[in-house]
């Protein structure tokens, strides 16, 4: 658990992560040969955490224009991706120009986007200020946007430039926001590194306590889940769905709520599901089941649903990505860091899961 000294951790050959207090201000070593303009993007009320950025990029030289997006997933439309495309239009934005993305995982998510689509693909640096951006949403090249038909579904994978994860900046995280972020973090400890969870288990309260050397090691240690799986399988051709753990039913419900829920909050429900799913499938016994509902209760997050019918949902999850035609695929456990596939599970299956988890 290194306290000062700056993390390095490679996505393959392809960029690092940073993980540390300050280096933010290290964008400036990251800024590709020939770069002359840099857009921005940050949420519209957190432009202090974009200040910083601005002025280094500014003083390396480049012409910086900024773009505030609405707060929150509100940020992940078309709308707001067809702002950005004018503003880098008006200013002459080239293939050799830069976006850099300062905010939690819809600011990340939604500079990607911008970036990947921007005359077929623009540089991007990323630079998370939440929990969750730095151990998902940030690492791995995932972009996109919402339709009204559900989360997601519009985007393309671009690997950024690099990912600046700055300790510093969770200081100011609302409490809720630092624990939603750690229900992705409890996803890599269920689906690959169980230290996760120990950590967790072993003090819930210095898990969530900005500047503890238990969250950085919680940090460090799901972005290298992330980067290990990521370097295997950027495409998402098998490995990769691993990290869409508790995604299947977490997306429905989210998109239920109208987004006014939060992501992790909506996974950690959809995680306890995927276990109820696991082991009314026989693959799993009821002590690992009992251990999602207690490590996620133990960050006080929700691990059961009912404001919606199974009906509701179950076309919101009819679309989720890892379908193919009529046959909904989940990632389910076999056993602790042993993620698995099940396709096509009967209805009535399905039900009793999310009966399971009616609170
Ligand atoms: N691309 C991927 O692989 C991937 C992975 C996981 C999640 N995601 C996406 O990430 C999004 C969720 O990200 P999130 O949880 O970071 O939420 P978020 O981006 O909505 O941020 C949560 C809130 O925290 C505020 N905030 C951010 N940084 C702050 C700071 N340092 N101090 C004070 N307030 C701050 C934001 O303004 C916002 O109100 C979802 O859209 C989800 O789909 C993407
Ligand atoms: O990186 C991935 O792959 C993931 O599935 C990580 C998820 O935590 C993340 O929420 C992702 O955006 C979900 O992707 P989607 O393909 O289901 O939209
Ligand atoms: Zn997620």
């Amino acid at each position: 658990m290194s306290a000062e000294a700056t993390t390095v951790i490679s996505v393959g050959e392809d960029y690092d992560v940073l993980v540390g207090h300050g280096v933010s201000h290290e964008v400036v070593d990251l800024v590709p040969v020939g770069a002359r303009r840099a857009l921005v993007v940050h949420p519209e009320p957190l432009a202090r955490l974009a200040d910083p950025v601005v002025a280094a990029l500014e003083g390396a030289g480049l012409e910086v224009i900024t773009g505030p997006v609405p707060d929150a997933e509100a940020a992940k439309t078309i709308d707001v991706a067809a702002r950005l495309w004018s503003q880098m239009g008006q200013a002459e934005f080239t293939r050799t120009d830069l976006v850099v993305g300062v905010g939690g995982g819809s600011v990340t998510d939604l500079a990607g986007f911008v970036a990947a689509s921007w005359l077929r693909g623009v540089p991007v640096i990323h630079v998370p200020t939440t929990v969750l951006g730095m151990v998902d949403a940030a690492v791995g090249g995932k972009t996109g946007v919402n339709t009204a038909e559900g989360k997601n579904l519009v985007g393309a994978f671009h690997v950024p430039v690099g990912v600046l994860c700055d300790l510093d900046s969770l200081k100011t995280l609302p409490p809720a926001d630092l624990r939603a972020g750690l229900a992705e973090a409890v996803k890599g400890g269920f689906i690959a590194d169980p230290a996760i969870l120990e950590l967790v288990e072993a003090d819930p309260d210095d898990a969530v306590r900005p500047g503890s050397p238990r969250l950085r090691e919680v940090i460090e240690r799901k972005i290298r889940v992330k980067a290990q799986v990521v370097a295997a399988d950027l495409l998402e051709s098998h490995l990769r769905e691993i990290l869409n753990y508790g995604h299947t039913l977490g997306h429905a419900i989210e998109h239920h709520e109208h987004y006014r829920m939060r992501h992790g909050e909506a996974v950690a429900i959809g995680m306890v599901f995927a276990a109820e799913l696991s082991s009314r499938a026989g693959r799993i016994d009821d002590a690992l089941v009992q251990r999602h509902r207690d490590v996620l209760a133990a960050l006080r997050l929700p691990t059961g649903y009912a404001d919606a019918t199974f009906d509701q949902l179950y076309t919101a999850m009819r679309r989720d990505k890892k379908s193919r035609g009529s046959l909904l695929r989940f990632v389910v456990l076999d056993g602790l860091a042993q993620p698995a596939r099940l396709e096509g599970p009967s209805e009535g299956l399905l039900r009793a899961a999310y009966a399971a988890i009616g609170r």
